[in-house]
């Protein structure tokens, strides 16, 4: 699984017809959206479509609710419409608002079971299948995909898309529940960037439960290291230093607008234990 980057069926040209149509979902605090959080989808994306074993149809950004309580974490809204704003360039990364309209913080396992439900819903009523890249949804009727193999698994695998700190925090303990981390990876997979500062592969050599499940595990590695983070982005603007080509043009106009990212922002939630922390308790990883 840690693979290389030579694909025999790409270096061949031969052309994969059952290729597993793939959407991959990022949830985060996206506090703010940075180019590296864009640069993630591209990355995943290359990285998955160059095994020769997937075609991935869209990205879907979700920003967590304002009751997962981080520290310095800004009001939905702004962040939901600076990732908006962000993605307005993209012909196929997409910003949803589902998991900040609920009325509680999510367990991230709960978002994916939603967007897969969600797909399979509209793949069942043979409508409308959203397998265009460009955004366009195609219209696949219910006999089409009753009567051909191929059609008939047209309904898009959703795949959680993270970096490596966020594969990693699942040995914090009472952050994540096992039998959620099972099913995160051993039923919808993941794609994970590495970052500078982590070591996914040997944490994953070091997790029972993630050795087990690493074929589910694809690990993109980020030659170009980018250590951009939204902690940079926030602390640069509270110093009224500049985070241009950080990110993108629209998100630092709305940023500027607002005025958002302060002192005062940064200390939002400072005394309040995180929701995840605050639900589970008990058993961690082994
Ligand atoms: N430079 C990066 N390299 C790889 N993955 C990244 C990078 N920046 C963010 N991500 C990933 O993007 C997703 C959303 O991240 P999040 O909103 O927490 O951003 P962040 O920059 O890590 O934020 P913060 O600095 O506030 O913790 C997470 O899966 C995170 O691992
Ligand atoms: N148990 C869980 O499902 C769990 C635990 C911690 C974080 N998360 C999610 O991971 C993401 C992490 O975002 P941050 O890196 O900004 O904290 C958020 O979307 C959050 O909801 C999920």
């Amino acid at each position: 699984m840690f693979d290389c980057s030579v694909n025999p069926a790409v270096e061949s040209g031969m052309e994969a017809h059952n290729k597993t149509p793939v959407v991959l979902l990022s949830c985060g605090s996206f506090n703010p959206i940075t180019n590296m959080h864009l640069r993630m989808f591209e990355l995943a994306r290359d990285h998955l479509e160059g095994s020769g074993q997937y075609t991935v149809v869209k990205g879907i950004i979700s920003p967590v609710g304002d009751s997962y309580k981080k520290k310095g974490l800004i009001e939905a809204t702004h962040r939901l419409e600076m990732a908006r704003l962000a993605t307005e360039s993209s012909d196929w990364i997409t910003v949803n608002s589902w998991e900040i309209d609920q009325p509680q913080w999510l367990e991230t396992v709960k978002v994916l079971r939603h967007h897969s439900e969600e797909l399979r819903a509209v793949g069942k009523k043979g409508d409308e299948v959203d397998l265009d890249k460009y955004g366009k949804k195609r219209r696949v009727s219910r006999s089409r995909l009753s009567s051909s193999p191929q059609l008939q698994r047209v309904v898009p695998q959703v795949m959680m898309l993270c970096g490596a700190d966020v594969l990693e925090s699942f040995g914090i303990p009472n952050l994540w529940k096992p039998e959620d981390i099972v099913e995160i990876v051993g039923r919808y997979g993941v794609v994970c960037i590495t970052r500078s500062g982590n070591n996914i592969h040997k944490f994953i050599y070091q997790t029972d439960v993630l050795w087990k499940l690493c074929r589910k595990i694809h690990v993109v590695h980020e030659w170009v290291t980018n250590d951009i983070s939204a902690t940079h982005v926030r602390r640069a603007l509270r110093r009224g230093q500049s985070v241009k080509y950080l990110v993108p043009d629209p998100v630092l106009s709305y940023v500027q607008e607002h005025n958002l990212y302060s002192s005062e922002s940064e200390n939002k939630n400072a005394d309040v234990v995180l929701a995840p922390l605050q639900i589970n308790s008990g058993a961690s990883l082994s």
